[in-house]
């Protein structure tokens, strides 16, 4: 028997299921997405489930069930399954769909904080952590930058002055497989119950960190050995696992570049760290960008904002207005369709 609150089942879960027309049906977790199958973790033990035919059609590809998600399913025995239900889904890491420009593609659903995993020797790169936390925002993951390689050489003070407007309420964690103790810090972090997800590019070391994590002695052991997990996650496919001593932890194949689906282009000021000019911009509704009277621009001038976080700042509003037009735009064209089809239907009744 499975304790599904080791997996993150709470009581707000379960009232939520309540509400199903499946409610008597058993209840369970994605672990592994395979093309059409789920590997789902249950009371039970693991069943492989496929989808049921109205969880297939009418339905955005978006909202097909995804790893962390929990689902109702009917079993046929006792390994297979059919998912009849997907609960409501909360704090979901999305990304922009490669090859699209308003499809949002699902990385990992209910998660609670999104470790972003950058090496310090040559990957370090604010702006992709920009992108990340922005997109983070929007479904209030709390991200939590990971700079991996510590023990290698790099400039601490470079980097900290790259990452000052954004430390702000975002924990950072410098971590080597050879000092164990930074890495003892960061399983701390991670509470019972809770899922985080790890992204980070091939290379970084995010299989290294993730294996030393989830070790039974990590908080042990003095000496984590360079050669546990190499090469080990070569699959694309998503991984959902428990780590002793609690915590859910779901490592995503490495993800170079990250659109941005997000609606909010006012969180952009959050993430860059300008609220401290709110209010100051001669206009109220002022996007900074070539305003007369606009206090970023004017502390741009004066040397007070980075240009580099001011240009990151241009070309993620940018994108957030691209997502957000391109959804209103299919949107519209949805509804005009839905209006088209009414019409014929209503005209081909007058002749019946
Ligand atoms: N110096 C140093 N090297 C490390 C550290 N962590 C990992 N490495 C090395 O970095 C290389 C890449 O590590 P992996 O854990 O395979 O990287 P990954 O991010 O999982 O990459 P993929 O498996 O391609 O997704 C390996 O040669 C590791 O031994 C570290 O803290 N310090
Ligand atoms: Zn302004």
């Amino acid at each position: 028997m499975n304790n599904l609150s080791y997996y993150g089942w709470t009581e707000t879960l379960l009232r939520q299921k309540a509400k199903s027309i499946f409610k008597d049906l058993p209840h369970g977790r994605i672990s592994v997405t395979h093309k059409t199958r789920y590997e789902v973790v249950a009371e039970e033990g693991y069943f492989s489930c496929e989808l049921t035919g109205n969880m297939l059609y009418g339905r955005d590809p978006s909202e097909y069930p995804s790893t962390g998600d929990w689902v109702i399913f009917q079993p046929i025995d006792t390994e297979e399954g059919l998912i009849m239900d997907v609960l409501p889904r909360q704090k979901t890491l999305f990304r922009l769909k490669s090859g699209t420009i308003s499809e949002r593609q699902v990385i990992a659903a209910h998660v609670d904080k999104a470790f972003i995993v950058q090496s310090l020797d040559d990957n370090f790169n604010a702006r992709r952590l920009e992108r990340f936390i922005l997109q983070l925002r929007e479904e209030e993951i709390l991200p939590v930058v990971v700079l991996t390689k510590s023990d290698l050489e790099f400039n601490r003070t470079e980097v900290e002055t790259a990452l000052r407007h954004i430390t702000g309420e975002i924990p950072v964690y410098y971590t080597s497989i050879h000092d164990s103790d930074s890495i003892v810090a960061l399983r701390e972090f991670i509470q019972s119950g809770e899922t985080v997800v790890f992204t980070g590019s091939s290379g970084v070391g995010k299989s290294t960190l993730i294996n030393a994590l989830c070790r039974k002695d990590v908080f042990k052991t003095a000496n984590i050995s360079t050669s546990t997990g190499k090469g080990r996650h070569t699959s694309t496919r998503r991984e959902l696992v428990i780590m002793e001593g609690g915590g859910i932890l779901i490592d995503t194949p490495g993800i170079k570049v990250f659109g941005v689906t997000n609606n909010d282009a006012d969180s952009l000021n959050d993430v860059m760290d300008f609220s401290q000019f709110e209010g100051k911009c001669r206009f109220k509704d002022c996007q900074h960008i070539h305003e007369d009277g606009c206090a970023i621009i004017e502390a741009l001038e004066r040397g007070e904002i980075d240009p580099g976080v001011y240009e990151s700042y241009l070309k993620l509003r940018k994108e957030v207005w691209h997502f957000t037009a391109s959804v209103q735009e299919k949107r519209k064209r949805g509804k005009s369709i839905a209006r088209m089809v009414e019409e014929v239907k209503k005209r081909s009744s007058k002749y019946k």
